[in-house]
């Protein structure tokens, strides 16, 4: 297929932050993977990779950025000159001493958020995604897989519907093209789409459906600071249908921060312990025969862990959806949608001066 700069994801918005200067002197390459060591991009005649050191003062970057070289000096380890205003980013909030943000994918269209029509499909877990998308500027677009495994999807379309009145919801066996129809509005030439969903629900085989490529044999191999080998799977793909497909590492790891079956696996035996809890309602605070306060007194439960679960466990709480909640929510989310529309609309008006 042919590439060019339009079916590598450039716009207008891009184009008109270079000066007149930049415009024949200077090409624009998109990030397609960004490793420890070094960073990858790709103009639509070639690919090379530049030393992480090069670009210090452009971090943090996303998979997707767009950068600018001079156009004498595409080749590995040139110096990008700057790195270009995103459309949109998703990022995740890093942990530590200063809650920080980490960009993990910049520039993308549409988010493709995957669940399975089985136990996987979780609302209050497709909530978050959706949030995490309209934060980002990003279409969202519910993706229901394994649609051949169960008898009636109507019920997991309705209560997917059901997150915001625009929603699109699409139901497909991932495994087969056929079924993918629905999804090819989004994946035209010159669309970015990225996915989200839990380990397991058919991200890989949708990639492998719309890309006609196998993803395993797409993984290479760098070595870590440690001299370590890692595989890193690589990160931009060319659809079929002529979109851009990013599937990274870190997008993979933003479900650890919304997985409530994280917390029931990581405390597998204080979840048992509580059903040893002679009374079915016991706050594990003082009542007779809690096995919790008995596991803490014999040191046999780490007091800090059972605290940690007990936050973890409200925080998840909070989480689960009441109906006045979520109608709340939604006004929220509608709030968002119209405010993405309007900022779009002003970004149309200025592009079309
Ligand atoms: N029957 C059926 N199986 C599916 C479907 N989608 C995925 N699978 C199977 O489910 C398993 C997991 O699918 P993957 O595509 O590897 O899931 P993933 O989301 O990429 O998982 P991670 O790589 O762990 O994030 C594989 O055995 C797939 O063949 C589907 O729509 N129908
Ligand atoms: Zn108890």
């Amino acid at each position: 297929m042919f590439i060019n700069h339009l079916t590598l994801g450039w716009k207008p918005f891009f184009q008109q932050q270079l000066t007149l200067d930049e415009l024949p002197s200077t090409v624009a390459a998109r990030v397609t993977a960004i490793h420890r060591s070094h960073i990858q991009v790709l103009t639509p005649e070639k690919t090379f990779s530049i030393d992480t050191a090069l670009c210090a003062k452009l971090q943090p970057l996303a998979v997707g950025d767009w950068l600018l070289f001079d156009a004498t000096e595409l080749h590995d380890n040139a110096r990008p000159l700057r790195r270009l205003s995103r459309l949109s980013l998703i990022a995740r909030k890093t942990a530590g001493e200063q809650v920080g943000v980490q960009p993990i994918v910049s520039n993308v269209d549409t988010l493709f958020i995957v669940s399975s029509c089985n136990q996987d499909f979780n609302i209050s877990r497709l909530e978050r995604y959706l949030v995490l998308a309209l934060e980002a500027q990003v279409t969202p677009i519910i993706v229901l897989t394994k649609s051949d495994q169960c008898t009636t999807i109507d019920d997991f379309v309705a209560q997917a519907s059901k997150l915001h009145p625009n929603l699109i919801v699409e139901v497909c066996d991932a495994r087969d093209l056929n079924q993918l129809q629905g999804l090819q509005a989004w994946c035209k030439p010159g669309q970015t789409i990225a996915l989200v969903g839990s380990s397991g629900v058919g991200k890989s085989t949708l990639i492998n459906s719309l890309c006609h490529q196998q993803v395993s044999t797409q993984s290479i191999r760098e070595d870590d600071a440690k001299g370590r080998h890692t595989t890193t799977a690589r990160t931009l793909y060319v659809m079929d249908s002529g979109g851009l497909l990013i599937d990274t590492p870190g997008m993979r790891e933003l479900q650890l921060l919304s997985s409530e079956e994280g917390v029931q696996n990581v405390f597998a035996d204080v979840e048992a312990l509580i059903t040893n809890c002679r009374f079915n309602n016991c706050t594990h605070e003082n009542e007779p025969g809690c096995s919790v306060q008995q596991a803490l007194t014999a040191n046999q439960l780490d007091r800090r862990r059972w605290k940690n679960y007990q936050k973890l466990l409200k925080e998840q709480r909070r989480n689960a959806e009441t109906l006045a909640q979520q109608h709340q929510r939604n006004r929220q989310l509608g709030k968002l949608y119209r405010k993405i529309k309007q900022e779009k609309q002003s970004r149309k008006n200025i592009n079309d001066e």
